[in-house]
């Protein structure tokens, strides 16, 4: 252990590129780090893992947090981050392969034509002979269903207009921000259920949790066209993989293209799986590692909050000559009463306060001026409802 101020333990490969936004000077970063401050992941799982008491923050540089124990982390008072919409772009460029793969039986073909054998002329009469067996449909005029219009969803819904589709969407939690961003001309449906029956391609972009395990259900394929495309790009776990195989195996659905490889679906004459490709571009694994590193640093060097997906966002300028209390509390009354009651029974003074909640949980920055108190830390620590404190 080296006595750099913090330390971020990765948990998976982490693009250089957000690597390099930690000061050497600062920060002692790698895999095998002891007695992290933060963990830095992409996929790999927490659940089974134990998260030390040294660890005051977690990022995922990607979307899901499935991966993560985000609420034992929250009891602790531990942000989870994430890096919202900056692998959407690589994303959506692989489900517009999906959808051609799926629409011109790319794999298939190509496979086909990689067994090809013979000199060049045999090859041709071979090309000319098989061909017909990968006929395939245009998208012009057929209905794209997207189940989930986030980062990733609005710009698939957007891309697919483009293509001369018509895009019918679901997402009865769509944020302002996303709605702003998806083009007019995506038809709203009423329910979940009408997407399932109009699309002829479907594809879902929700994050996984306890409402989206199994949302491609035996009831909701049942609604499907016979000819339909399902795609998944989001989790394994939101398709019931199960009800997929024998829909496909009694041609009561056309295809099925995700990005979550395993014994039922790797080698189904239906389905063709991808190795879980959707961020793995430069570009996305650049974004998000950066994002993440710099929420990371936020927290760890100013208590600064910015996109925690169990936190409420809390950003304050530091007030200059102030150190500053960073304070991570339940939310319930007269939290910020005490604090600064403490604060001026130890005769200073505050240069700035904020207080942010989110649902059972608040952060509270207090810049305080004048010399750092030991006294007034322990104070506060002792709170009743407060998870944590600490003086930066
Ligand atoms: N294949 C990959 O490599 C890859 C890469 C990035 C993201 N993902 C997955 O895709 C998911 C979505 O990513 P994003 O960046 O678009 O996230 P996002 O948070 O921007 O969007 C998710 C959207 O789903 C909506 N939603 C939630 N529950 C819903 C429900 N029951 N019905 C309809 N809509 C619902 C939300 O309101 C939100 O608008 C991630 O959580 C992740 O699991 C996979
Ligand atoms: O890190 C990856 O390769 C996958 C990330 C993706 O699943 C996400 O949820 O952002």
């Amino acid at each position: 252990m080296t006595d750099k101020t913090y330390r971020i333990q990765t948990l998976n490969g982490i693009s250089g590129a957000g690597l390099s936004r930690f000061p050497d000077e600062l920060y002692e970063v790698g895999g095998g780090v002891e007695e992290p401050h933060a963990l830095l992941v992409r996929s790999a799982s927490l659940h089974d893992t134990p998260i030390g008491d040294s660890v005051m923050a977690v990022a995922r540089a990607g979307a899901g947090t499935n991966n993560i124990p985000v609420a034992a982390l929250t009891e602790r008072g531990v942000p989870v981050f994430n890096t919202p919409g900056a692998n959407a772009n690589a994303v959506k460029e692989l489900v517009l392969a999906g959808l051609f793969i799926a629409s011109r039986h790319l794999i298939p073909a190509a496979r086909f034509a990689h067994e090809l054998s013979g000199d060049d002329a045999q090859i041709a009469k071979a090309v000319e002979a098989g061909k017909k067996q990968f006929v395939g449909f245009e998208l012009p005029g057929r209905t794209l269903g997207i189940i989930g219009l986030g980062a990733i969803g609005v710009q698939v819904a957007n891309a697919a207009l483009g293509l001369g589709l018509s895009v019918v969407g679901f997402d009865p939690g769509i944020s302002v921000e996303h709605a702003w961003h998806l083009s007019a001309e995506v038809e709203r449906a009423d329910s979940i259920e009408e997407v399932f029956r109009r699309a002829d391609i479907l594809t879902v972009h929700v994050p996984l949790i306890p409402a989206t395990r199994g949302l491609v259900s035996t009831q909701r394929l049942a609604l499907m066209k016979d000819t339909a495309v399902l795609l998944n790009f989001a989790r394994a776990e939101i398709v019931d993989t199960d009800a997929v195989v024998t829909a496909l195996d009694e041609d009561q659905l056309g295809g099925y293209v995700c990005d979550f490889p395993s014994t039922a679906v790797h080698k189904h004459p239906k389905c063709i799986s991808l190795p879980h490709l959707g961020a793995s571009t430069k570009e996305a694994e650049r974004n998000c590692a950066i994002m993440a590193a710099e929420s990371l640093r936020g927290f760890l060097e100013d208590g600064q909050v910015h996109n925690a997906v169990n936190f409420p966002e809390a950003v304050m300028a530091r007030a200059e000559g102030t150190h500053r209390l960073v304070i991570v509390n339940r939310n319930v009354p007269n939290m910020v009463g005490q604090v600064s009651t403490i604060v001026a029974q130890h005769g200073q003074n505050i240069a700035n306060l904020l207080n942010k909640s989110r649902d059972d949980l608040a952060v509270t920055l207090v810049d305080i001026e004048g010399e750092r108190l030991p006294e007034v830390l322990a104070e506060v620590r002792a709170i009743d409802g407060v998870l944590s404190a600490r003086c930066i």
